[in-house]
């Protein structure tokens, strides 16, 4: 039976975190000493299989594999293995959200095990930016890495959150670059989740903003493009690719929510943005793991809320919520 919610949208789009750990320390995402789930909680590659073949079982059709950074888990690639094998049997779509630093290693053990689009986190073209955002000199590693998916045969699309006053400036020539090597880019807006060192009130950028910006340079329309994520896309004619914006602030995409996340330690969190849990780990352990995953499942569906509440407006407030999403599953 397939997972609906109290509000009638269909849940068809399992986002799970392999690991809340992490090679780089964005400043948006984390704090630099930033304390990790003990390892002992975190799930075996064993159970994340079940797990995840618990959610297709129930109509998930769709998987995304993130974190935390996913290609940190030594074992992350024998899951993409185990999971690619289930594509065109009840799987439609497997794959991941990276910021890079691996694929030079794992691009074609990726595509070799069905992978066919992956989205690459990268928020500036300067590499001294890099190294303050990311608080590791990772810049040209990425740039490898995109490049060595890309010759892996891999699409991929570029997401870069947009920073007030970091990379504000560089968003025109982001697009050019991605664009350039035909590759979408995807804009998104911060969310306070979790508590890093910086106010989110000075992070935070509109996209409304950026979007005027952008319109004085190019001839941005409407696209009919759409990949079940939040992003609503705008074809560039000057430059012949597609601009995604991801508004949570802004513009809410609520009402279409398809997903659910799993934390590596198989909560079910039904929203990113709520305090809603509901443990699978559980579910997983108990005498009857497919039966009681299959009703914790109902359970999740039962307690989705309908949106989230984030705002970002008071200098000093608490964040919306103390789970950061490296946590939860970005
Ligand atoms: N508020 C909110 N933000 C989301 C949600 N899903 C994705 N995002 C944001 O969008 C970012 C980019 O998501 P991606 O990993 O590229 O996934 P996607 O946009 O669903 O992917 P596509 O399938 O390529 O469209 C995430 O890191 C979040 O910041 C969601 O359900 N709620
Ligand atoms: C949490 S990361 C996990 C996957 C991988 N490490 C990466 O960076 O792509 C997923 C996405 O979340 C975004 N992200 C992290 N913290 C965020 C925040 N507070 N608000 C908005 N996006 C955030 C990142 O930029 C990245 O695109
Ligand atoms: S955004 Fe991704 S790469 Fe950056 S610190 Fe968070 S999990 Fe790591
Ligand atoms: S914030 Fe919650 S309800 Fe809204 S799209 Fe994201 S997961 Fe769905």
């Amino acid at each position: 039976m397939s997972l609906v919610d109290q509000f009638q949208r269909r849940i068809t789009y399992l986002r799970l975190s392999v690991t809340d750990r992490c090679d780089l320390r964005c400043t948006y995402c984390m704090p630099e000493r930033q304390t990790f789930l003990p390892r002992d909680q975190v799930l075996s590659l064993e159970e994340l299989h079940r797990l995840a073949l618990g959610f297709i079982a129930r109509g998930v059709t769709r998987i995304r594999l993130t974190g935390g950074e996913p290609l940190v888990r030594r074992d992350m690639i024998e899951l993409v293995r185990a999971l690619g094998r289930k594509l065109g049997d009840g799987l439609d779509e497997l794959t991941l959200t990276t910021n890079g630093m691996a694929l030079g290693r794992f691009a074609e053990d990726l595509a070799a095990a069905g992978v066919r689009r992956i989205n690459v986190s990268l928020d500036t073209l300067d590499r001294d930016r890099f190294a303050a955002l990311a608080r590791r000199d990772g810049h040209g590693q990425v740039l490898d890495g995109i490049a060595a998916a890309r010759a892996a045969g891999l699409a991929v699309k570029i997401n870069a959150v947009a920073l007030k006053g970091i990379n504000e400036g560089e968003i025109p020539n982001l697009l050019e670059w991605a664009h350039g090597q035909d590759m979408d880019l995807t804009l998104i807006e911060v969310m306070p989740l979790g508590e890093v060192e910086a106010d989110r009130v000075d992070q935070y950028l509109p996209l409304t903003q950026v979007r005027e910006q952008l319109d004085r340079r190019y001839a941005l329309t409407p696209s009919a493009h759409r990949t079940g994520g939040p992003a609503r896309y705008f074809d560039a004619a000057e430059t012949g690719g597609r601009i995604g914006f991801i508004t949570p602030l802004t513009g809410n995409f609520c009402d279409g929510c398809n997903r659910v996340r799993v934390t590596a330690t198989g909560q079910l969190h039904p929203c990113l943005g709520g305090h809603e849990m509901v443990d699978l780990r559980a579910a997983l352990r108990s005498a009857d793991p497919d039966a009681q995953l299959s009703a914790a499942l109902d359970r999740a569906m039962a307690i989705k809320p309908e949106r989230h509440g984030f705002a970002i407006r008071e200098r000093g407030a608490a964040p919306a919520l103390a789970r950061h999403m490296s946590a939860t599953g970005g």
